[in-house]
């Protein structure tokens, strides 16, 4: 499904991914964890294709296709979603604006691949994913994150994947600022989003999870992976529960010692594993 090579991204004067490699095939959900500042969100950024995140070598591959020159609104209609960590107040537009617009995109891009698969009435059909999240009625009349609560910026983003139904998902931290109910709500819906088209033991849904605390991941049931982002690399992948409670129990400054490591997954062997 995507399929990172040997991207080195700049921002402004400072590489922040060098020789990144990451391949997350169809199905598959992969967490990411990293210190503070490692490059997590830039590199949600270079697969979305934001332009002052210039990437100076490598590529990016969706589903088969090489995208990394292709634009923003380009690579969300052929199907990747982001819940983004801090999206911007948009003043002046409202909820239910972005959701219809979210709406068209989606069923755009739907056309384009299948006949029948649009003729849902709007009004019910964003009325019950609104319900979903919790979120009454008059909070689809507010402008776009203006004045919203930590947890409400976050459903407000589910509630934009919800019907956006990307087959790739990005979600940049969807669990800080967000009570433990929350946690438990948005984690089901990603879920059912991860889950969604999927036939018996067939999941057609990707997703990349970017968390600090891995609280959220209790929630979500199985995930392929866990990659730990340092020095603008991949410097470990594994089980996810051993590299979380690695992390958890030992820093993330352990893991450098990790880097001459044949495996280093060995090395979280005697972790208590908890999650
Ligand atoms: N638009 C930008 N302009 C300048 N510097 C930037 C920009 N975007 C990112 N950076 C810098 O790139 C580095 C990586 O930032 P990024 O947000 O990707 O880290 P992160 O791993 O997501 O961190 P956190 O866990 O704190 O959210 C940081 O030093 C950040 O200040």
């Amino acid at each position: 499904m995507l399929r990172i090579e040997n991207l080195t991204v700049r921002v402004e004067d400072r590489q922040i991914l060098k020789d990144f490699n990451l391949n997350i095939n169809k199905g598959e959900v992969h967490v990411l964890l990293g210190p503070n500042g490692a490059g997590k969100t830039t590199l949600i950024k270079a697969i979305l294709g934001y332009k002052n995140y210039i990437i100076e070598s490598g590529k990016i591959y969706f589903k088969g296709k090489d995208i990394t020159n292709l634009s923003i609104s380009e690579r969300v209609s052929q199907g990747i979603g982001v819940l983004f960590q801090r999206p911007p107040e948009i003043n002046g537009v409202k909820l239910s604006k972005l959701l219809s617009v979210c709406d068209q995109k989606r069923n755009s891009f739907i056309h384009k691949t299948s006949e029948n698969a649009c003729d849902s009435d709007l009004d019910d059909y964003m009325n019950n994913l609104t319900k979903r999240v919790k979120f009454s009625d008059h909070f689809l009349e507010r402008d776009v994150n203006t004045g919203f609560s930590g947890g409400e910026v976050k459903r407000s983003e589910i509630l934009q994947m919800m019907v956006m139904q990307p087959d790739l998902l990005l979600f940049d931290e969807p669990d800080s600022g967000v009570d433990v109910e929350n946690v438990e709500l948005i984690a089901s819906v990603m879920r059912e989003l991860l889950d969604r088209d999927k036939v018996p033991s067939k999941q057609e849904k990707s997703g990349l999870i970017i968390t600090h605390l891995g609280y959220i991941l209790k929630f979500l049931g199985h995930i392929t992976r866990a990659h730990i982002l340092m020095h603008g690399k991949i410097l470990c992948s594994g089980n996810p529960k051993q590299i979380i409670n690695a992390v958890m129990k030992n820093g993330f400054e352990k893991c450098k010692e990790c880097i001459s490591c044949i495996d280093p997954i060995e090395s979280f062997k005697e972790v208590d594993l908890t999650l």
